[in-house]
């Protein structure tokens, strides 16, 4: 199977220390894959590189795409933040999302970022928040909705764009188990609907066990890896009715 994602010899320095030691990783499409390891390990600095958020200091990350291969790393930034806008979404904890926003001009702004009109990216951006539960919620700001809703905000602007890949890191960490359970319920299921692939940063075992593989870090370098596990097509996730429909994007 061909690797949407792949990186090789990725190696990051920070003074007095060495965050990725030569990381070869590959992530097939359609893979919900966790990125694991002791605080300090490198998840976020190898989520970060693979994303195009942080240039390795040395290494190769590519990105395939209907036009051919694409090296991140070899990309201006220009490109490399457009490239970023169009293929890839972000779930992070915090700081993705503007405050002074509703969770409807949250969703549309990437959208818009793209080049989409403001009624299409606002209907677009409606149909997401509705389908992730957050009908009648579109005009709130962020302050007026609770973490978990925050969280699926930030789920449906990672989506909205039809980004091929989400990059998530520690998604739940802020919430309570039983929200974190509901918010990744939501991720999962709607990043299956829509095939696309998933990395997340977690300390939590119970994201790690829910993805199909799990990847180990340990002093800058993958130290265990279950493999590939997307399963054929009649095995897959079953999306949900709501979700199927909901995201043609
Ligand atoms: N901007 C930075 N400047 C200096 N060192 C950094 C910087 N960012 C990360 N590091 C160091 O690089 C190493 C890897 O950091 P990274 O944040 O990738 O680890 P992590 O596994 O995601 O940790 P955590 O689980 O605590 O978030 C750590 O030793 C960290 O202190």
């Amino acid at each position: 199977m061909n690797a949407i994602l792949h990186a090789q010899q990725l190696t990051k320095h920070y003074p007095g220390n060495i965050a990725l030691d030569h990381v070869d990783f590959a992530a097939i499409a359609g893979e919900s894959i966790a990125i694991i390891g002791p605080s300090g390990s490198g998840k976020t600095t190898l989520l970060h590189c693979l994303a195009g958020i942080l240039r390795p200091d040395a290494g190769t990350v590519t990105l395939s795409s209907a036009a051919g291969p694409v090296r991140l790393d070899s990309l201006g930034d220009g490109a490399l933040s457009r490239l970023r806008r169009e293929e890839f979404g972000f779930v992070f904890q915090q700081g993705m999302l503007l405050p002074e926003l509703t969770a409807l001009e949250n969703v549309a702004l990437a959208l818009m970022l793209n080049g989409t009109d403001r009624t299409t990216s606002e209907a677009r951006a409606a149909e997401w928040l509705a389908a992730l539960g957050l009908a009648g919620m579109e005009q709130r700001r962020l302050g007026e909705l609770s973490g978990g809703q925050v969280q699926r905000v930030a789920i449906a602007r990672a989506q909205v764009t039809g980004a091929r890949i989400v990059f998530a890191d520690e998604p739940t960490g802020a919430l309570d188990s039983a929200t974190s359970n509901e918010v990744l319920d939501v991720l999962l299921q709607s990043v299956a609907a829509n095939g696309r692939t998933l990395l997340v940063v977690t300390h939590d075992p119970n994201v790690a066990a829910r993805c199909q593989r799990v990847v180990e870090l340990r002093d800058g370098r993958i130290v265990a890896d279950t493999g590939c596990a997307v399963p054929p097509p009649s095995q897959s996730a079953p999306a949900t009715t709501d979700f199927k429909g909901a995201f043609n994007v």
